[in-house]
């Protein structure tokens, strides 16, 4: 059989594939032994025994919720108790094999946090992040290098104080719709003042604000049920979650072969084709106005301010009119369609676990009225103004909390492109490094009593010397949440408007929260509350 071969091929071939074949084996074994290297420096980290060579601590997932039909539940509770326990014995940091050949290292301390954080040369996101890129492109969350840069010292103005105190009155319009909604909930007699799950009511307000703000747009998801895009919104995020939970479809080949893909290329088709719409029609009406007023397009821009509300998108168009170079249309539609997605269901899970855990501490419940009592008096219309929500410094301390408690971003990962040090440790190049704020924010060492919900902990005095990176639901350093200050104004204004006018009590006990779990978590099971007029 072997002559039969080499007499089929020229000595030239049969040379030549023998050197391809000893370069190729050469290149095999260099990466195992890079890998083995790797392997050995990452063993020593301290972290749970590998039971499987193959799965790594997969394995030990798989024993321990393949009964459980909330597996991911199971899973997370598995996780955060391994992380619980090295918390206890004074560890920052634990490894994990995720497979065979990918480790993982979670962080839970402060200190450890803010070693990459603040890294300036590790900011890439881990590849999972990849999954979100079909939909959002290269935009501020899944860019990195120089493009990130540039964007997000572009995109930083766009969330100057001034301009997120202009979207007040869609803030207010969009609040008065809720409340509306609710009303009508609990006047029903059959109701006994109960609203049976107020998220969905909490959700489609904040989708209506941020669409609005984002794009300049109404698309009524609140009163339309039947809406087209906020339906594609809500099915993107699902397939996008879908994807993140089955292992088999993190390979891009054979994720183009499922019916998901297909399900989300023509969802996806769809956002992109309104964003673009919604971007050609604003440019023409910048351009028109620049051509018929004869006008600069800063006056420009300041006339069209007068007679509307600008949206983010305006910004982005500003700057892509001024130098189209540094923000294409694609730049463009990618940052919208990013805040899109980064500003809605966080936010909307803020307020409902904010509802779920003031509806259980009437106590602290009262002092939020005192509060606004004191902002808006026995007014309970006076419509919001950027200044009330400023004023409103115990409520925040109650949103502060419930992000400590239950953060809608449960972690964030990077990949690990220059070695990093870590309590004396070295982190090799490939390693996903994760920050697991959930239980970082649990560390009795900066809060004693984690699962007690507290909003002193948020006052002057307690937070006095308490470690800057103990507390991170928008994440730190350079590549934090752009839109904090933005999400915090919307949920004061949610949660405000409620509880202006009503005495809430959640129905729901504590232990019964679930999480649901995505590319953000928010409560899975539903938030039952009674309402109690206050006037
Ligand atoms: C309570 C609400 C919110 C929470 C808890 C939150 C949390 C976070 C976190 C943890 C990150 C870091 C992600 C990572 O590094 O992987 C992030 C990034 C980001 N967030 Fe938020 N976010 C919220 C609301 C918003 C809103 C309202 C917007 C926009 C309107 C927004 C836009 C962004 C963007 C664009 C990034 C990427 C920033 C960058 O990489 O430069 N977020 N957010």
């Amino acid at each position: 059989m072997y002559c039969i071969l080499i007499s089929t091929f020229s000595p030239l071939t049969l040379i030549l594939s023998s050197v391809g074949i000893f370069m190729l084996i050469t290149h095999i074994w260099q990466r195992y032994r890079r890998f083995r290297k790797i392997a050995k420096q990452i063993d020593q980290l301290p972290g749970p025994k590998v039971s499987s060579n193959l799965f790594g601590h997969l394995s030990l997932v798989w024993k321990s919720a393949s009964h459980s039909a909330n597996y991911l539940q199971q899973i997370f509770n598995l996780l955060v108790g391994i992380t619980k326990i090295y918390q206890q014995e004074g560890e920052g940091f634990m490894r994990l094999w995720v497979g065979p050949t990918q480790p993982v290292v979670i962080i839970f301390n402060a200190e450890c946090a803010e070693g990459i954080l603040t890294s300036n040369s590790n900011i890439d996101k881990s590849r999972e992040y990849d999954f979100a890129i079909p939909w959002l492109g290269l935009g501020l969350f899944t860019s990195t290098g120089d493009k990130w840069r540039l964007h997000r010292k572009m995109l930083t103005p766009a969330f100057h104080f001034r301009i997120l105190e202009s979207f007040i009155p869609i803030i207010q319009k969009q609040q008065a719709i809720m409340m509306k909604l609710i009303k009508e909930r609990i006047s029903d007699p059959k109701s006994n003042s109960i609203v049976d799950d107020i998220k969905p009511l909490i959700t489609n307000c904040a989708l209506d604000i941020i669409c609005e703000t984002a794009m300049g747009v109404s698309i009524d998801a609140q009163t339309d049920l039947t809406s087209k895009y906020s339906k594609s919104v809500r099915k993107v995020l699902d397939l996008f979650t879908q994807r993140l939970l089955s292992p088999w479809l993190w390979n891009e080949f054979f994720f183009g072969l499922s019916p998901t893909a297909r399900e989300q290329r023509e969802t996806i088709k769809f956002l992109h084709d309104f964003t673009n719409t919604v971007i050609q029609r604003k440019r023409k009406e910048i351009v028109d106005r620049m051509a018929n007023g004869g006008g600069d397009l800063a006056t420009t821009m300041n006339e069209i301010g007068t007679k509307r509300v600008l949206a983010f998108l305006d910004s982005l168009l500003t700057q892509n009119l001024r130098d189209p170079q540094s923000l294409t249309d694609e730049d463009i539609r990618s940052e919208v369609d990013t805040f899109m997605s980064a500003g809605q269901d966080t936010s909307s899970a803020t307020v409902q676990f904010a509802l779920q855990l003031i509806g259980h501490h009437p106590e602290l419940q009262e002092k939020i009225h005192e509060e606004l009592d004191t902002i808006y008096g026995d007014d309970a219309d006076r419509e919001i103004q950027f200044e009330d929500l400023r004023q409103m410094k115990y409520l925040e301390k109650c949103i502060k909390e419930t992000l400590r408690i239950f953060p809608p971003v449960l972690f964030i990962a990077r990949n690990i492109r220059e070695e990093f040090q870590i309590k004396g440790q070295t982190l090799p190049i490939g390693t996903t490094v994760m920050v697991l704020f959930y239980q970082l924010h649990r560390d009795p060492k900066w809060f004693p009593n984690p699962e007690k919900f507290d909003p002193e902990r948020f006052s002057f005095e307690q937070m006095n010397g308490r470690h800057a990176f103990s507390y991170t639901p928008f994440s730190a350093g350079p590549r934090n949440c752009i839109g904090q200050r933005f999400a915090m104004q919307t949920a004061k204004a949610l949660l405000s408007s409620i509880l202006r006018k009503y005495r809430i009590e959640s129905m729901v006990p504590m232990e019964k929260v679930e999480l649901a779990f995505g590319s953000t978590v928010g409560p899975k099971n539903k938030i039952t509350l009674k309402f109690e007029p206050r006037f």
